[in-house]
């Protein structure tokens, strides 16, 4: 397979001036200003190849929106290479343009007052589209996105769900090679994410679209991808099948136990509560505790079995959990390796 994507040594590091509060801070940062680096990528090595769909993952300040931007040519990197389709992102953005798409969550690319219609038509004119390519696409996409009954309402009027669909379906006007999706998902209801799951995933299988996202939501990555790279301060910590990752995921839940009231004391008084073997409190609010229980180790009816024969409860949920916590927990897993290699996390 033809390689879409690769880095190597990628590391971007920022400047900023240091200012202390107040205004005297400021005319102080005036004057004499110091200098703070901060390293957000450090040395990163990718490889994807074309038609791959990867999920580009890491806890808030890894790097990854950083990284995103580099590889589409919107700044340029402290040191190190990268080739994206054949391009020199930041060397080549104009070229490249013509071959990517970049959907970010949380900034929109459409014109806030304009109808998608509108939006279209500009697009098609920056990408100089023949004109009845652009027209067969946009009607394909209009229709695969369902976007017919909203593409004359101004953009503002939409909600969140029906502007993301747009802004994907506009990414997708000049029929690029490789998707960038920068928390594609971010805000969006249960089933909105659904649909938008469904499109991107679609446009992977159907037109060998290769996809690089990022998210914070476990499900994005099950969904979307097949292939996750975890970063964390900057360096690839971990790169394996969605699949592999997935048991873990599956191996796992969250337990939220929301106590009756008369029972705090008794939680709080007893930091190895519940005292079960492969179940571990990973956080307590007010009078809700959070377990993340091992099922490999024990089950959740054994583990709700003897919460309830020890205290009363109000509420009780069970769900997956969040991807914070499954990152948390690889980086458990691999701190041994990675003291091997003395590498440390
Ligand atoms: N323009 C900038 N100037 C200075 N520091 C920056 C700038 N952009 C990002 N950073 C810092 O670089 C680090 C990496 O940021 P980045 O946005 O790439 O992380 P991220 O992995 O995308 O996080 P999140 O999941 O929260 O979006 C952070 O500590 C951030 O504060």
């Amino acid at each position: 397979m033809m390689e879409a994507l690769r880095t190597r040594g990628l590391s971007k590091t920022f400047k900023t001036k240091k200012k202390d509060a107040g205004l005297a801070g400021s005319i102080r940062a005036m004057w004499k200003p110091q200098w703070e680096e901060k390293d957000a990528v450090q040395s990163v090595d990718l490889l994807v190849r074309e038609g791959e769909s990867v999920a580009f993952l890491g806890p808030n300040g890894a790097g990854k929106s950083t990284t995103i931007k580099m590889l589409t040519g919107i700044l340029h990197p402290t040191s190190g290479e990268a080739e994206v389709l054949g391009f020199v992102p930041w060397k080549e953005r104009t070229k490249l343009a013509y071959r990517i798409g970049a959907v970010f969550g949380q900034k929109s690319q459409l014109w806030y007052h304009l109808p998608p219609v509108d939006t279209f038509e500009l697009i098609s004119r920056m990408y100089e589209l023949r004109r009845g390519d652009y027209l067969e696409r946009s009607r394909d996409l209009i229709e695969r996105f369902e976007l017919g009954p909203y593409m004359n309402t101004p953009v503002r009027k939409l909600s969140l769900g029906e502007r993301m669909r747009c802004e994907i379906a506009a990414s997708l006007l000049h029929r690029p090679r490789m998707l960038f999706l920068d928390e594609p998902t971010i805000g969006l209801d249960a089933i909105a994410k659904q649909r938008i799951r469904e499109l991107i995933r679609e446009r992977n299988r159907s037109e060998g679209v290769t996809v690089f996202l990022t998210s914070h939501d476990a499900a994005d990555v099950e969904a979307m991808c097949t292939r996750a790279i975890v970063i964390h301060h900057g360096g690839v910590l971990l790169d394996e099948p969605v699949d592999k990752m997935k048991r873990e995921i599956l191996s796992r839940k969250t337990v939220s136990l929301t106590m009756a009231s008369a029972s705090i004391s008794l939680q709080l008084s007893e930091p190895k509560f519940p005292g079960i073997e492969g179940a571990e409190i990973i956080a307590t609010e007010g009078r809700t505790i959070k377990l993340s229980v091992d099922l490999k180790r024990i089950g959740i009816e054994e583990v709700l079995g003897r919460v309830l024969g020890s205290m009363r409860l109000d509420d009780v949920s069970v769900e997956d959990p969040p991807l914070e916590e499954i990152i948390k927990h690889i980086y458990g897993l691999h701190r041994e390796r990675l003291q091997e290699e003395e590498v440390t996390i």
